[in-house]
């Protein structure tokens, strides 16, 4: 019997899940979130039925994965390290370095940092993670899944931008998106509900958590994507601002008298939900702001309805119709009034939702009400499951 641990670190959070293998049956699972943020909060089941639940600060990441291998030994959840023989990371930019998952040695561990400008948010962070499990898990299998795979063989229409051709040529300037291992996981599930084989299915995925991407999934694979090369671009998400006019960047930049990578820091860091709002970054402190009547609250969460549906509308068209819009991610799962407005809002394309249905959180199941023609599904995430099914395939290829 042998234990594989996979840590998921996003923009707020870092998530991670113990399982048993071979029957990967989950031993312990958890969330540390609110990142950054002045009151963060942990949750971790394990055993039968036991949680370890508090409000404690993580000031970043590195304090985040040093609370978690503090607390697997801790709640007992490991008597040793050691009992942990394999580690998988989510990594979210891959580059041009990494169409698949690969195992962790030191020249990935180099590439992923010369990666940093690509994903800002995450890649330094999720170095990080990999060093600190690597300090006490020297000898484990250790695997990095990156976001970007699932969307590294999307149509050259989509992937380029219209800039000079040299630019993707001879610097890797195109689009790459992220959420990949979500996206792919979500698609999957999707098919499994829809009881048809996901090659045939035109599918709309909204992972909708701090980070935010819409993808367009057509024969089963990425066809289109809202993230751009980096992570910053597409719909409103916590803190990043989504598509901006580049040139109104150069504006405000010659105002403020900042160079571009700290204008960059801004639409990473300060803009999005908080940056309208000025209240958080967190959709819920922003919901109930909104509902205490603050206008800017109100209007960060219109703007960002707003940007899910533009690009539901533009992907609808891309595709040539839809069989089913799914959501997953923090807000996507967790957030029934978010659902609902944005079918709502694409009501003439045949979604409908059933209120009763909907009225849950983080459940997989089919929203829709029972006249809807195009679906809407509520499918929770699993990056964890994913990045356990890459490590024992590249276990096995290994051997
Ligand atoms: N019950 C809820 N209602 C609305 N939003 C929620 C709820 N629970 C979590 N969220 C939002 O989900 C986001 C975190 O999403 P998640 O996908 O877990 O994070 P990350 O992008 O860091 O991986 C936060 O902005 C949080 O406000
Ligand atoms: C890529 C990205 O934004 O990830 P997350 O939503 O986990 O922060
Ligand atoms: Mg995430």
């Amino acid at each position: 019997m042998s234990k594989t641990i996979a840590i998921n670190a996003g923009s707020s959070t870092v998530k991670f899940k113990l399982f048993d293998m071979p029957s990967e049956e989950v031993i312990a699972e958890g969330n540390l979130e609110r990142i950054g943020l002045e009151i963060g909060h942990a949750k971790i089941k394990y055993g039968e039925d036991q949680v370890h639940e508090e409000d404690t600060p993580f000031a970043d990441h590195e304090a985040a994965v040093e609370y978690l291998l503090h607390q697997l030994k801790n709640l007992g959840i490991v008597a040793d390290y050691n009992e942990i023989d394999a580690v998988g990371h989510r990594i979210v930019a891959g580059g041009e370095f990494f169409k698949d998952s690969a195992v962790i040695d030191e020249d990935v561990m180099d590439k992923i940092d010369q990666l940093a400008e690509y994903a800002p948010l995450h890649d330094p962070a999720e170095l990080q993670g990999i060093k600190a499990f690597k300090d006490v898990l020297p000898d484990a299998f250790a695997v990095a899944v990156f976001d970007t795979s699932f969307h590294a063989d999307m149509p050259k229409m989509n992937a380029l931008y219209s800039t000079p051709y040299e630019w993707y040529e001879k610097y890797g300037a195109r689009k790459y998106g992220a959420h990949g291992t979500s996206h792919r996981y979500v698609a999957q599930r999707a098919a499994e509900l829809l009881g048809r084989p996901l090659e045939d299915l035109k599918l709309i995925t909204c992972h909708i958590g701090a980070g935010a991407s819409i993808t367009a999934i057509k024969n089963g694979k990425s066809y289109d994507t809202s993230m751009g090369f980096s992570p910053l671009a597409g719909v409103t998400m916590a803190t990043r601002s989504g598509d901006v006019d580049p040139s109104m960047v150069n504006f405000v930049a010659n105002k403020l008298g900042k160079n571009g990578d700290e204008m960059i820091d801004i639409l990473n860091h300060q803009s999005g939900l908080l940056g309208i709002s000025g209240v958080s970054s967190d959709m819920r402190d922003v919901e109930a702001a909104a509902k205490e009547g603050n206008e800017r609250a109100e209007l960060a969460l219109e703007i960002n309805v707003n940007r899910v549906i533009k690009y539901i509308g533009s992907y609808v068209a891309e595709l040539g119709g839809v069989d089913a819009i799914v959501f997953t991610a923090g807000v996507g799962e967790n957030d029934p009034n978010f659902r609902k407005q944005i079918a709502d809002q694409l009501s003439f394309l045949g979604t409908g939702i059933d209120d009763e249905k909907n009225n849950v959180r983080g459940v997989e199941r089919d929203i829709s009400s029972d006249d809807a023609t195009v679906k809407c599904l509520l499918i929770p995430t699993d990056e964890e499951l994913m990045i356990v099914h890459d490590i024992e395939r590249l276990r096995k290829a290994a051997k």
